[in-house]
């Protein structure tokens, strides 16, 4: 079983992850997490944090050589930021801790709610954590996945489809195509136009003190038939895909293939007509079910969409209450981006790459690389026999 857990307050000493459960044997350097975490970093419309980070991350455990043990892979990322933060994130007691409070809830932030759960009075021993530094973490945890389904010939694309009511428009590009068109782009858009549009609409957002949010889209290519599985709810593939998207910070919507699109056609503009050629085995010539039947990959290319509403944290705050005098107040005003869809996307591609790898970890097993490869193969060439 593949998993991995994440601790680290945003602006405590460092982030960490430990994922278990990877194949020995598994080629991997710190470099490669690096570029993960460095395309975390970017998109227009991120706030004045990303100039002071710069993240890297530390093996702590479980890689030797330039492989995988087999062992749990322990991961640190420090938090450049710490260090103007030490005192007031200082695990002892400081006296200015109760001077900072922060004690007026952002609506749409954790802030309220998690306030009254945990009876915190200070809202910063809410917002450290719910914050989306955590997906740092996240993004390294995903990293480890992705280089283990490129190993399959499994690659993982994502590009982003809008920022607020400014849609880029989409075609079908194979893999190479896709990283072309997204490379060099600001936002990850492979639609120049219309990132352009993107751009404007986000310096307006910031000059009138308010924010964005948009939609991603993640494709997978290269995914056999048969991840993921019908006889059980919890392993229905398009379900883990969709609880993995909606735990990123402020997306509140997930689609598979048509998604919300196909509720309003007929069966003959949504289903997707099944064709068979020898050598090529069983194909489809439309793809509106996003390469997931039945919980289960088609062997299509898999597509996922998730909506991100916008960043709470306003300059122009909304009303609010002040938890201790109960008085009303404007928010508070954090730090903030204006927009972060792109960097959502990146997240949302680890963690795709996370819910997948989990997948052909369950079908395929091993405890090494090269007994998983053999099970893999072994399984592609009966999918091109039968
Ligand atoms: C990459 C990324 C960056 C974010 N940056 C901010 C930010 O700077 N300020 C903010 O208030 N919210 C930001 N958010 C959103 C909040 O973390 C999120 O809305 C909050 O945790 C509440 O969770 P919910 O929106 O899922 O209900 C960001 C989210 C992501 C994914
Ligand atoms: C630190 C990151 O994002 C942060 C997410 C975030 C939030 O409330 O979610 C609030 C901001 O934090 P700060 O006030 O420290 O600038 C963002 O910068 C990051 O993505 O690495």
């Amino acid at each position: 079983m593949l998993r991995y857990l994440t601790a680290g307050e945003s602006h405590g000493p460092a982030l960490t992850a430990i994922v278990e459960g990877l194949p020995a044997g598994l080629p991997l350097t710190a470099d490669y997490i690096n570029t993960q975490l460095a395309r975390r970093q970017g998109g227009y419309g991120r706030g004045g944090r990303m100039k002071i980070e710069n993240d890297t991350v530390r093996l702590l455990s479980g890689v030797r050589g330039g492989v995988t043990l087999g062992s749990p892979v322990s991961m640190l990322i420090e938090n450049k930021d710490w260090a103007n933060w030490s005192e007031i994130m200082s695990p002892a007691a400081g006296a200015k801790m109760a001077e900072k409070a922060v004690s007026r809830p952002r609506p749409g932030h954790a802030d309220l709610a998690g306030a009254l759960k945990y009876r915190h009075g200070d809202i910063r021993n809410v917002l450290e954590r719910s914050s989306a530094r955590e997906t740092a973490a996240r993004v390294a945890a995903g990293s480890l996945a992705r280089r283990f389904l490129e190993e399959l010939g499994i690659t993982i694309m994502g590009q982003v489809l809008q920022i607020g009511d400014q849609q880029a428009s989409v075609g079908e590009f194979s893999p190479a195509q896709l990283e072309e068109r997204l490379r060099g782009s600001r936002l990850l858009c492979a639609d120049s136009e219309a990132e352009q549009l993107m751009v404007k609409l986000i310096d307006r957002a910031r000059t009138n003190g308010d924010t964005l949010g948009g939609i991603f889209e993640i494709r997978v290519f290269g995914a056999p038939a048969g991840l993921g599985s019908y006889v059980q709810w919890d392993r229905r593939l398009d379900g883990r895909l969709a609880a993995a998207l909606m735990s990123i910070q402020a997306v509140k919507g997930v689609e598979v293939g048509q998604g919300f699109a196909a509720a309003a056609r007929f069966g003959s503009q949504a289903l997707d007509e099944i064709f068979y050629k020898k050598g090529r085995g069983f194909y489809r010539r439309t793809n509106h079910a996003g390469g997931i039947e039945g919980g289960v990959t088609n062997g299509e290319t898999l597509v996922v969409r998730a909506a991100m509403k916008p960043i709470p944290t306003l300059n122009q705050p909304l009303s609010s209450v002040d938890l201790a005098t109960k008085e009303p107040a404007p928010a508070s005003i954090e730090r903030s981006d204006t927009c972060a869809v792109p960097a959502a996307c990146v997240i949302g591609e680890a963690v795709v790459a996370w819910e997948l790898a989990c997948a052909c970890m369950e079908k395929f097993g091993g405890d090494s690389l090269d007994e998983l490869k053999n099970n893999w193969e072994r399984y592609l060439s009966y999918l091109r026999q039968v």
